[in-house]
């Protein structure tokens, strides 16, 4: 079930080098918010602590409140594997497991965690995860067939249903479509937006465009300066963004004057 992710005075650090300073940022459930903002502004580190991955840099931590609902996800006495599940990750370069079948993929979230499926549950899994994941008709009738087989944009629908299949409330995507074909590209937005139905969804991307297709909400992300870390400037409806900025860095960027 979709779930309502809040950041209070966050904070990412890599080692002693303060990377994303102070986000407070509320993202409402059901709803697909975009991270926007020029390279080494902070996009990824910070999606990457919304489910504890960031801290698996070595060196890596991050300081302050991450509320799923009401549950501080980033408390030192929280399961990290826990909050994973609960918050899925789909990456920028589609990460099947290539010699594993299409089926495996699918359920692999459910073999690394030793948990033991009935034939019945395990088929019934996989065809919910990789019909929302819009694959279904393309590869029902070859489930066996390994995953690296499959195109790039197949590739990643399919990782798109392994993370769908453990049931998350939230969606983090890095650049999902950034090595993918326009065609694939238009695939993945289509899915993006029907994903919100029932999750919370986050995507970075370069692509402002793409940014203003499927975003409800959009947050704009800079560098105060070389050297210092980045923040979130703005952060409003996507039309908002796009057309009125409040802030003059939300302008120069979405105007095309840096970045
Ligand atoms: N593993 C790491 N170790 C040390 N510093 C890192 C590491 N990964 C990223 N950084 C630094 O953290 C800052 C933010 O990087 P990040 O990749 O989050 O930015 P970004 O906005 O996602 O950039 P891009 O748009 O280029 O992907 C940068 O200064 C970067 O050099």
């Amino acid at each position: 079930m979709a779930k309502r992710i809040q950041t209070i005075d966050l904070n990412c650090y890599y080692g002693d080098f303060l990377a994303v300073k102070d986000v407070n940022i509320e993202i409402e459930p059901q709803s697909v918010t975009a991270f926007i903002g020029p390279s080494g502004c902070g996009k990824t580190t910070f999606l990457r602590t919304l489910n504890r991955m960031h801290e698996v840099t070595p060196g890596a931590r991050a300081e302050g409140q991450i509320l799923l609902d009401d549950e501080d996800i980033n408390a030192p006495t929280v399961d990290p594997v826990r909050v994973r599940s609960t918050v899925g990750m789909v990456f920028q370069r589609p990460n099947p497991f290539p010699t594993m079948s299409i089926r495996e993929n699918v359920l692999a979230g459910y073999q690394l965690n030793g948990i033991r499926l009935a034939k019945s549950d395990s088929d019934a899994i996989l065809e919910r995860s990789l019909t929302g994941a819009n694959l279904w008709d393309e590869v029902k009738d070859r489930l066996d067939r390994p995953g690296g087989g499959l195109s790039g944009g197949q590739q990643q629908r399919l990782c798109i249903a392994r993370t769908i299949a453990i049931e998350p409330d939230v969606i983090l995507m890095d650049e999902p479509a950034s090595a993918l074909d326009p065609i694939s590209t238009l695939a993945i937005e289509d899915l993006i937006h029907e994903l919100k139905q029932d999750y919370t969804v986050v995507i970075v991307t370069h692509n402002m465009q793409q940014a203003a297709r499927v975003a409800d909400k959009t947050a704009f992300f800079n560098l105060q300066a070389i050297g210092e870390p980045g923040g979130l400037i703005e952060y409003d409806d996507t039309t908002t963004i796009f057309n009125n900025p409040a802030n003059e860095q939300t302008e120069a960027y979405i105007s095309g004057r840096f970045g």
